[in-house]
């Protein structure tokens, strides 16, 4: 592992990855790769995940190439230096910011969405110019291998490195100095992924998960609000960060809430849900038992079958569920959906405030003042109103939790930005020492208050103003020459 960060940092030291040229050929290569070899990509993450193709397709495929073509389309305005607004001492000069590549990065992926949790943070990440080692899931190990296979034959192998395996491999490449972390996973691995970041004072983006509450309001469309939660839930089989964890309603809404979501799921994978191409399974019989004993005690309004040979769990609903319960109190990561009953919006508010920070929190109503209300009085990673998911799909909307569903996001610009130091730089001529004298000792009451009137005054620069400072500065510069 050393030899091989080694080695990318030799490349990345090269100056080879920061050019826009480059940049923007690797990125090309990236979707070359997508589309060239999207039978293979599609395969490998069907296996993973019991999923269909054409699920895997617009779960993960679809995500990447939008992703691509918009680094490709904003890239030379990304990286290109923003000028800065100055002050009256530095007027003359040239003040600007300039992202520049952090270095060698490290992305490790979840097995969920294997494909688009490793590749979206890498195309961030090879926009911004720097050399990245991608460690996918081993729990999704079909794709992991393809990755391993295709990504050496599409991109630059010194810049761009896969690392295949499970824990002691993650646990040996977090020995290593890197320039930054993103973590995609459980909020225990966040954990020991920031301890070892800080050996090295590396910063991480951590993409955790959470329980993403989803409130459903009296006045509300119940066929609609009911149609987009069972398509958030049951997706993927549940196993989406962003999936609505639990309901939250008015008491009086609970059965109409089971009956909808039930016609839903008949109308979405037909009476024999077990032979829909778009109704996945649990990724392992870990994950398929930790579901199992979510289900102790509780009652089952809704589904509840399971077959543990093939990991079929049905799309389920929960009712009258006591807060206090084992389903409550850990991120359910499966299709079971619970539903607590709230007295009002202002309980729903509390009992929300009450938990950690989740990653999505869903509020359905017709009164946009009561989602707003919401929206000002919780604290979540993101937010979706009158929808579940789709957050996720916008890329100009910054996509990352926030405290215990993690911390710093991505996604567009904001991979980019993830990915860079947003440099200041500064550059000054060689004049102005008459200036310049107010900021050398020995220090006088008479140089603060000059340096209160050059500093304190922020200069925009337009022609007038323009003219009219540097004639201010002329006569200042001359008046402080007399006086130091
Ligand atoms: N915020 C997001 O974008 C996002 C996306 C997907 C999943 N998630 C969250 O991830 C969780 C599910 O994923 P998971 O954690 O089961 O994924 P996982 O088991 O695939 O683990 C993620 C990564 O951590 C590594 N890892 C696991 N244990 C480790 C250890 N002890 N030391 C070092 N590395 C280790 C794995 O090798 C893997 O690459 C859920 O909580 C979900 O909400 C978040
Ligand atoms: C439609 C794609 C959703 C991806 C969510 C990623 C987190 O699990």
């Amino acid at each position: 592992m050393e030899r091989q960060v080694l080695r990318l940092r030799q490349a990345f030291r090269s100056g080879r990855s920061r050019p826009l040229r480059f940049r923007l050929q690797q990125l090309e290569a990236l979707r070359r790769m997508v589309q060239e070899r999207e039978k293979e990509i599609l395969a490998a993450i069907a296996a993973d995940l019991s999923k269909s193709e054409l699920n895997a397709y617009s779960h993960e495929v679809i995500t990447i190439l939008g992703e691509i073509d918009f680094m490709l389309g904003n890239l030379p305005e990304l990286a290109s230096a923003r000028p800065a607004k100055k002050n009256l001492l530095t007027m003359m000069d040239e003040a600007y910011v300039q992202p520049e590549p952090l270095g060698v990065v490290l992305i490790i992926g979840a097995w969920n969405y294997p494909f688009v949790l490793t590749m979206q943070p890498l195309v961030g990440a090879i926009a911004a110019g720097n050399a990245a080692i991608v460690k996918p899931s081993e729990l999704s190990e079909n794709t992991a291998k393809i990755l391993a296979e295709l990504l050496p034959q599409y991109l630059d192998q010194d810049l761009y490195a896969i690392v295949n395996g499970g824990i002691p491999e993650t646990t040996e490449l977090l020995k290593q100095r890197f320039d930054h972390i993103l973590y995609t996973g459980n909020t225990a691995v966040g954990k020991i992924v920031m301890e070892a970041a800080a050996k090295h004072l590396t910063p991480v983006t951590l993409e955790l998960g959470g329980k993403s509450p989803c409130y459903i309001d009296r006045d509300c469309d119940l066929d609609v609000a009911c149609r987009r939660i069972a398509w958030g839930k049951y997706m993927n089989c549940g196993q989406t960060c962003i999936a609505p964890d639990y309901i939250l309603c008015e008491a009086s809404l609970q059965n109409q809430i089971v009956q909808k979501i039930k016609e839903t799921v008949k109308d979405f994978y037909g009476e024999n849900i077990k032979a829909s191409p778009d109704y996945e399974r649990i990724i392992n019989l870990r994950h398929f038992k930790r579901l199992q004993s979510l289900l102790k005690g509780q009652k089952i309004a809704f589904g509840g079958e399971m077959d543990e040979a093939t990991r079929y769990l049905a799309p389920t609903i929960l009712t009258d569920v006591d807060p206090n319960s084992k389903v409550m109190q850990e991120e359910i990561f499966g299709p079971i959906l619970p539903i607590v009953s709230v007295k009002n919006v202002d309980e729903a508010i509390n009992f929300i405030n009450d938990r950690e920070k989740p990653l999505a929190l869903y509020v359905f109503s017709r009164n946009n003042k009561l989602i707003k209300r919401v929206i000002d009085e919780t604290s979540s990673g993101g937010v979706t109103g009158n929808d579940v998911i789709m957050h996720f799909t916008v890329n100009s909307l910054p996509f990352g939790g926030v405290g215990a569903s993690g911390m710093g996001a991505y996604h567009g610009k904001y991979s980019f930005d993830t990915f860079s130091h947003q440099r200041p730089c500064l550059l000054k001529g060689l004049k102005g020492e008459s200036v310049n004298k107010l900021r050398y000792p020995p220090n006088s009451e008479s140089k603060v208050s000059w340096a209160k009137f050059f500093l304190l005054k922020q200069f925009n620069k337009g022609r007038l103003g323009m003219l009219l400072f540097v004639c201010l500065v002329a006569v200042a510069a001359v008046i402080v020459k007399d006086q130091l």
